[in-house]
């Protein structure tokens, strides 16, 4: 299979979708691989290490999309990338669909098989190649948050760990998965005073198991959110209902009323956020200012540590491109239900229930679908 690597287009999104090591196993299966020129070259990834790696070096994402069998990136594409995307060609890399009616319409109409990481699943329930990157976005609201308190910032000018004799920092989180566990052990880690709120028991049972009596954990309720909101100085929202909308859990009645200079960073954002007040925000201009409340949305926030970023995203992505390089997309999607579940649009149907759901599409059966298209099927086989 030639597989293509275009540089990511977003601003200051300096992740690439595979690393010179990842490259080497790919090449190692007999595959060909393509990258643009200094894709990588922001965090140390030369285009020499992609030559030795035994990647081609190419000049413009344009003769990238119109000769590689499958695109493997890390955001969702940008209008003029999809507009490049063709009947057959496999895409691989975060979508975000849900809250992305335009994304949606240009992918469905580009005819491609179009695989979300953040849908695939494991066997446990978990989503392995969100988790990652959940991983970086959690520890990273807390570092966010914490600078953005700071009174230059345009915070309210509180340290999170206090000091001896100065009460620290509330912080609370919405939603104790992958991010919000992260952000746990990092506001603990500099001495905040912590609360997780969730829907799930089952979780929360978790969250006392590993933090013990150093976090509060609470059942999510409007009652609880409202009540710590309005106590908090930092607040992470940190919920997802897979694939799809974020709910807005933090109304603007809320956010009016908690402490003017307080932070609110809202990780789900890249579902549509979970906050009234949020919008999407980037690394260049990553905060603004709702009644007195400072929000910080960025939507691809482990583009700020790109490099450690990639590695992680990397160790989770690399086996499934293997797997679909190898076998061909329709059978590596039908031989493993749990990477099934990433395939959000193939040959013009939306195949995941979610996003159809939202935005208003027939729901067709990813299976059927992929059995549904014969003339894709060569094209991807
Ligand atoms: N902005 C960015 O750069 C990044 C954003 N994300 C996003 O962060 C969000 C969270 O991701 P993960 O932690 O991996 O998900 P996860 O599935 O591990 O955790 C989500 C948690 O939210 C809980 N939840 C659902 N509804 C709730 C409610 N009403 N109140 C409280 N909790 C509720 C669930 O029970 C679950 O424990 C996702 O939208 C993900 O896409 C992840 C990485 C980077
Ligand atoms: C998950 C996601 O949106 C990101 O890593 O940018
Ligand atoms: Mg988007």
């Amino acid at each position: 299979m030639l597989i293509g690597v275009p540089k990511e287009i977003k601003n200051h999104e300096y992740r690439i979708g595979l690393t010179p090591s990842s490259v080497r196993e790919l090449v190692g299966y007999g595959h060909q691989v393509i990258v643009q020129k200094d894709g990588g070259t922001a965090i140390g990834f030369t285009d020499d290490m992609y030559e030795q790696a035994g990647a081609k070096i190419i000049d413009t994402p344009e003769e990238i999309f119109a000769s590689a069998d499958m695109i493997v990136k890390v955001k969702e594409p940008q209008p003029h990338e999809c507009e490049m995307l063709r009947p057959g060609q496999v895409l691989y890399t975060y979508l975000h669909l849900a809250p992305d009616p335009k994304q949606t319409e240009l992918l469905v109409k580009s005819g491609a098989t179009c695989i979300a990481y953040e849908t695939v699943t494991d066997r446990f329930g978990g989503l392995p190649l969100l988790a990652p990157m959940s991983e970086v976005a959690g520890r990273m609201s807390v570092q966010c948050g914490a600078h953005h308190l700071e009174k230059a910032q345009g915070g309210l000018g509180v340290l999170l760990g206090g000091v001896p004799g100065v009460a620290p920092a509330k912080v609370l989180i919405i939603g104790g998965g992958v991010v919000g566990t992260n952000a746990a052990k990092m506001a603990l880690g500099m001495g905040a005073d912590v609360t997780i709120l969730d829907r799930s028991l089952p979780r929360l049972r978790q969250l006392d198991d590993i933090f013990g009596g150093a976090v509060r954990t609470e059942y999510s309720t409007n009652d609880a959110i409202e009540k710590h909101a309005l106590e908090a100085d930092l607040v992470v929202g940190a919920v997802l209902i897979p694939g799809a909308a974020a709910p807005k859990l933090l109304s603007r009645d809320i956010i009016s009323r908690m402490k003017k200079g307080a932070v609110v960073v809202d990780v789900a954002i890249d579902q549509g956020g979970c906050f009234e007040t949020s919008k999407a925000t980037t690394h260049q201009e990553p905060t603004y200012v709702v009644d007195g409340v400072v929000h910080y949305c960025v939507a691809n926030m482990p583009g700020g540590v790109a490099r450690t970023s990639t590695m992680a995203l990397n160790n989770a992505t690399l086996p499934y491109a293997v797997a679909l390089a190898n076998k061909g997309a329709k059978k590596a999607l039908l031989d493993d239900a749990n990477l099934l579940e990433g395939l959000n649009v193939h040959a013009g149907m939306v195949t995941y229930k979610a996003v159809a759901d939202v935005l208003g599409y027939e729901f067709i059966d990813p299976k059927l679908a992929l059995q549904k298209m014969a003339e894709a099927e060569g094209a991807i086989a």
